[in-house]
């Protein structure tokens, strides 16, 4: 049976795809799955999905697809990175996070908005040919007179034709406060609030089919004042956007909590306002009992980020604890200074993996939990879970076709099984808002070889100024 919704005011004039023969995974409320089915997208919206071919007598159909050899999932959704960090990879690379920061903060304070655009569309790049259909970017380091970042990286996000959340960040407590970063790569408490408001105003939209959207995002506890984010989160509850941050990333962070405000990261959160619904957070690695219950009893979200957690030796979050409690949790590729690979699928994976080694063991989580992770997970910690994150009549066509039958996954039987186990699956098809981004592997927006290049001579003009200073 399929399931289907009528198409918005335009019914009759809208554009249609058809996805025929296609193996589904809607990762919808109960998991329902097609072993084959159709896919009828209307506009930017699934107008109807389910078993067997699609409905006879459709209009305005302008693309027909054969799905046969692939699997539909919605596409990914990745809730926490860094993209400034595509041109400082592979530095640091034996490093725990408090001295990777300090290793790397004096060259990211040199970045301008000519490295910003250009780091950011090999990020987004690389996630939209691994199926990444929305993307966001945690973005904290804005040097004096670097001109527009936040302008050029949304521009980078919309070129790439993907859905965008832009989390606006902010350091002002530096190592003159007993802060981590040097004196010279944070702004103002004033001068960062007043920026954030301004981000905010000038590009977050708030409509169910927003393809950007902005949050307040104050850096972490060793970074950012107290009265930073008390006002950060005054601000968003005022403009009605959401709020992220990093939190109980390592075990130095709770000393350094301990040791400043006298009690946990949790606690500390809790006590600047930033429990709740309109809340996500990055890592959550060192929780106890009592800290997943206030996130459970608040709604506050988690972005999950194994690799990066593993890369940085911060430790092995306690997701299974956490969806067993009812936290939402996604993931996330966390910045590619401390994830090199940069894709989703490797976190998907990684989830699964690194919570296997983790006090679960076998029972952790499985395939169709970690699908979840990167869809429907990451949907709800970004609040947009009743427009994408499953495959569903009505919501938004943010969808991937993975080829399943080539050589690297032709011989797993279970589709779902096949893509997150497996290598990360070519991706013959994504659509975002009902529009194709990638086609057989390539980005259909965006040169690749062209990012590669200019990628390359950012990263190489950062390092020569970084050195020369
Ligand atoms: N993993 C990670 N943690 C952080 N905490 C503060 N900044 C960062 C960052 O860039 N990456």
């Amino acid at each position: 049976m399929a399931a289907s919704a009528t198409p918005s005011s335009t019914a009759g004039a809208v554009e249609r795809i058809v996805i025929e023969n296609v193996a589904i995974a809607t990762v919808d409320a109960t998991d329902t799955e097609y072993a084959s089915g159709h896919i009828v997208v209307a506009g930017n919206r699934i107008e109807s999905i389910g078993a067997g071919k699609a409905p006879e007598g459709l209009e305005n159909v302008v693309r027909r697809v054969d799905g046969t050899g692939h699997l539909a999932t919605p596409g990914l959704v990745n809730t926490h990175h860094h993209f400034y960090q595509w041109i400082t990879r592979g530095l640091a690379t034996d490093h725990n996070l408090f001295n990777w920061l300090v290793a790397l903060y004096p060259t990211w304070a040199r970045i301008d908005e000519q490295m910003t655009y250009a780091a950011a569309q090999g990020s987004l790049g690389m996630m939209a040919r691994g199926g990444v259909t929305t993307a966001m970017d945690h973005h904290y380091v804005f040097p004096k007179g670097s001109g527009d970042l936040s302008g050029s990286i949304i521009r980078a996000a919309s070129e790439m034709g993907v859905r965008f959340t832009l989390a606006r960040g902010s350091m002002d407590r530096s190592e003159k406060d007993g802060g981590l970063p040097p004196d010279f790569a944070v702004e103002t408490l004033e001068g960062a609030l007043a920026a954030t408001e301004e981000t905010v105003k000038k590009h977050h939209d708030a409509s169910f089919d927003a393809m950007t959207q902005v949050a307040v995002a104050p850096c972490s506890p060793f970074s950012v004042s107290t009265e930073l984010m008390k006002q950060g989160a005054e601000l968003a509850r005022r403009l009605g956007v959401r709020l992220h941050t990093h939190g109980s990333e390592t075990v130095e962070e709770e000393k350094f909590c301990h040791e400043l405000f006298g009690m946990g990261p949790t606690d500390y959160f809790e006590s600047t306002g930033w429990l709740g619904e309109d809340v996500w957070m990055a890592h959550c690695v060192h929780m106890n009992d009592s800290d997943i219950a206030a996130f459970a009893r608040t709604g506050t979200g988690v972005a999950h980020c194994p690799s990066s957690n593993a890369r940085l030796a911060a430790g092995i979050a306690r997701v299974p604890d956490m969806l067993k409690a009812g936290v939402p949790v996604g993931l996330g590729v966390d910045g590619t200074a401390s994830n090199e690979s940069g894709e989703l699928h490797t976190e998907l994976r990684n989830a699964l993996l690194i919570n296997r080694l983790g006090a679960h063991r076998e029972a952790a989580l499985n395939a169709r939990q970690a699908l979840r992770l990167g869809t429907y997970g990451g949907a709800q910690v970004l609040g947009r879970a009743t427009q994408i994150g499953s495959l569903e009549a009505g919501k938004l066509a943010d969808l991937v076709l993975w080829k399943i039958d080539g050589i690297g996954h032709a011989s797993i039987a279970d589709p779902v099984t096949a893509i997150v186990f497996g290598a990360a699956a070519p991706v013959t098809l994504s659509l975002v808002n009902g529009e194709p981004v990638v086609e057989n592997g390539r980005l259909l927006h965006a040169d690749e070889d062209a990012i590669a290049r200019s990628t390359r001579e950012e990263a190489q003009r950062l390092a020569r100024i970084a050195a020369g200073s």
